[in-house]
């Protein structure tokens, strides 16, 4: 695990200041680290002009405080702002100030008037009802660029109470929920993590941790083709077809085979046979007609993950099959019609999970089977951990729970996989990866990210039979980046 892939909550930062200060590095060098890096960014971006610091009475102001005296002394003309009265400002290590010699101002239209940039540096100062309209409208006139979160943005969940966008925003040592979670991720523009104060060693938080999606958490775990393999030990999916809604389980199958299934079969219910053998030449067909064809089938199979529920009823049929195939033990997907077939019983589902298994729920298909209070957060993890399976929670901010506690938020998907089907095609990606032996976590986070960088490939224009196709393209740059990256033995997810 990459130390940068974390995502800190406020309360894991305090608590690696804390151990800062135990280690014996003072509040001052800290934010004089933090403040120098931010005035270091700002600098590489624009040449010296006239900004405006708003600083809040929080640590973020006095990060803002540090950076105005560096980009004052790199030659930008320099005003500070506080909202409120002016002897609020943020002083937290007392020891602050003697380092100011900028005037500390009133937040008004006048100390704003004539800026060429702004700096927000009032996170944690609350909703902020002294920011009034005309100032609003004035920071958006010009580049906003906010220290740690925009204000307003929650950085633990990603809640907005407040309407002010940035430009770019600047995160120290790691990035938080907040800056991938909707809708914050909307209000931060774009965002870099500059070196802090912080060091990675003393960043790293205690359990529960949240990582961002990046392949440095599961490249080493990916299933690459050996030079011993062949198509019976790389990797058997087994996908159940539907009727009449087809498309769904062509979709999932020819994204599964694209992930690397050496064999993927098709069960089709033998009125859909001869549509699921014309469309998918390589992939064998079992017609399944009698009641306990699809039992025979599984006892015979030997399929190294499956999927049910793209295109299936949510009925007592879909319901039973995905017991029986539960009761195999072997790795498996659950999406679409198939979670849908358990909105009436959960704990039937949860009862039945074991192994490794995923479920594929969107925000509708989730509200028919888990609790839907709190944050996207705390409904995956506690989901994960109520079910015992890997959840994939999807929607612009796709969050990944694993039963441990574990949670990764992607943040690479474009809007444009809102299409039918994208659902489909993910859930294949995940059974193909399953099928060759990659655990349940990692599998989920690899295909998310992979759907995620194809849809990006591909850009405007884009349907769900595009994504598979788009595979190659992804696969090949992923295999660069393993190369350098196996070498490096940093634990995974
Ligand atoms: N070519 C094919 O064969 C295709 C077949 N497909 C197959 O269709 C089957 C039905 O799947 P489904 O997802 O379309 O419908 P369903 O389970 O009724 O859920 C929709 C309800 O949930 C709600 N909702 C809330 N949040 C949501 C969100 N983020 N994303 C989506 N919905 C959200 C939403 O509420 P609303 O927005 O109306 O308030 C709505 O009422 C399934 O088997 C699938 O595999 C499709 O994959 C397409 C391609
Ligand atoms: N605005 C968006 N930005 C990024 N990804 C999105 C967006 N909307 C949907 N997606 C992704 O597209 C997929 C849609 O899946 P799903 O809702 O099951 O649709 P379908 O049933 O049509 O396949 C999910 O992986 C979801 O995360
Ligand atoms: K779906």
């Amino acid at each position: 695990m990459t130390p940068h892939s974390y995502l800190l909550t406020t309360a894991q930062r305090q608590q690696a200041r804390q151990r800062a200060f135990a280690s014996g590095i003072s509040a001052t060098d800290l934010l004089e680290a933090d403040g120098r890096a931010a005035a270091h960014e700002l600098r590489r971006r624009w040449s010296a002009r006239k900004v405006t610091v708003l600083c809040g009475p929080s640590v973020t102001g006095a990060r803002g405080f540090t950076c105005a005296r560096h980009l004052a002394e790199a030659g930008f003309t320099v005003r500070i702002a506080v909202p409120g009265a002016a002897e609020s400002a943020s002083d937290p290590a007392g020891e602050l100030s003697k380092f100011w010699s900028i005037p500390v101002e009133t937040l008004n239209s006048t100390v704003i008037g004539g800026a060429d940039l702004f700096v927000d540096a009032l996170a944690g100062a609350g909703s902020l009802p002294s920011l009034l309209p005309e100032i609003r409208a004035a920071l958006a006139r010009r580049p906003l660029i906010a220290l740690d979160i925009p204000c307003g943005v929650d950085p633990d969940n990603g809640a907005v109470t407040f309407d002010m966008k940035a430009d770019l925003t600047i995160a120290f040592g790691s990035k938080s929920p907040g800056h991938l979670l909707l809708p914050g991720r909307l209000h931060c523009g774009e965002v870099v993590v500059v070196e802090g104060g912080l060091s990675d060693a003393l960043a790293i938080p205690t359990e529960p941790a949240t990582f961002e999606n990046i392949p440095a958490l599961w490249i080493q775990q990916f299933p690459w083709p050996k030079a011993e393999g062949h198509k019976f030990n790389r990797g058997h999916a087994l996908i159940c077809g539907g009727w009449p809604m087809t498309g769904a389980a062509r979709l999932a199958a020819r994204a599964c085979a694209r992930a690397g299934a050496g064999i993927t079969t098709l069960a089709a219910p033998s009125e859909a046979m001869m549509i699921y053998a014309i469309s998918l030449e390589s992939m064998i067909v079992h017609p399944i007609s009698l009641p306990n064809d699809f039992t025979k089938l599984i006892a015979t199979s030997r399929f190294s993950g499956a999927l049910i529920g793209p295109g299936a009823e949510a009925d007592e049929d879909t319901r039973s099959r995905t017991l029986e195939l539960l009761r195999t033990g072997r790795p498996l997907v659950i999406d679409a019609g198939a979670l849908s077939a358990f909105s009436d019983a959960p704990e039937d589902l949860y009862a039945a999970i074991c192994g490794s298994c995923v479920l594929t729920p969107h925000d509708g298909e989730f509200s028919r089977l888990f609790d839907t209070g709190g944050d996207k957060l705390i409904r995956a993890r506690r989901a994960a951990a109520r079910s015992g399976a890997v959840v994939v929670l999807k929607g612009a901010d796709t969050v990944i729970a694993d039963p441990d506690g574990r949670v990764v938020i992607n943040g690479n998907a474009p809007p444009t996989l809102g299409t039918a089907g994208a659902g489909d095609v993910l859930a294949g990606l995940i059974t193909g990866l399953l099928s060759q032996g990659m655990a349940a976590f990692p599998a989920a986070c690899a295909a998310v990210w992979l759907h995620g960088e194809a849809a990006e490939a591909f850009g405007p224009g884009l349907i769900a039979e595009d994504l598979p196709e788009m595979l190659p393209r992804v696969l090949l740059s992923l295999l660069n980046m393993a190369h350098p990256a196996a070498a490096l033995d940093q634990g995974a997810v």
